[in-house]
């Protein structure tokens, strides 16, 4: 399959559930699992000091240096596995990355709120490139209200070996988040490709 367009106003949004086989997606989940150095951030929420409701890592070209919510990230070298499958991703979407920020969901506790891939150094129109690897998570997004009319929310299961590409005007018109679920759930690595400036 190839990506193919899901239709959001104000937004650019293409998915392609094939992207990996599921065999190639198990291999993978097995592989960073173990070997990536997987931490545990503390982030600031309202003042307080708390920690990321799930395990990061953050791989790229040196100096691709990312700020978000008060955490500077420096980027590991390129794993072999990741700049495989950067190629691969850049491939599939014409786009070019030098980075990418590894999320491990641990359980369906883990998640992510709601926020917009929209750092500055990401440029006025990020190409933000999700690979899903393990448990099917439920990935939504919901309208910033400088849409009218504002339209629904939105949602979209992220199934192994799948490739979300958002690009355009979508982080400046619409919110994501990934939420928990009571579900019991495996685990669950999200890959985000990014272009750090
Ligand atoms: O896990 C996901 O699918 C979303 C990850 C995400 O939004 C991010 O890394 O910015
Ligand atoms: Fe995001």
């Amino acid at each position: 399959m190839a990506l193919l367009p899901v239709h959001l106003p104000a937004a650019e949004l293409l998915f392609d559930a094939d992207f990996l086989s599921e065999p190639a997606a198990e291999a993978l989940l097995t592989q960073l699992t173990a070997t990536v150095p997987w931490r545990h951030e503390p982030i600031r929420l309202f003042g307080k000091e708390v920690l990321q409701p799930r395990l990061t890592g953050w791989y790229g070209d040196a100096g691709a240096t990312y700020r978000y919510s008060g955490l500077t990230l420096e980027p590991l070298p390129w794993l072999p596995a990741l700049h495989a499958l950067r190629r691969q991703v850049e491939a599939a979407t014409g786009s070019r990355f030098n980075s990418v920020l590894l999320n491990l969901y641990r359980t369906g506790q883990d998640s992510m709120g709601y926020h917009a891939d929209d750092e500055p150094e990401l440029g006025p129109e990020p190409v933000i490139a999700s690979v899903t690897l393990g448990a099917t998570r439920t990935f939504r997004l919901r309208p910033r209200p400088v849409l009218q009319p504002v339209p629904a929310a939105f949602s979209l299961a992220l199934t192994t070996g799948s490739l979300l590409l958002m690009r355009g005007p979508t982080q400046r018109n619409w919110l994501h988040a990934l939420p928990k679920t009571a579900r019991p759930v495996g685990p669950r690595l999200n890959l985000t490709f990014r272009l750090v400036k």
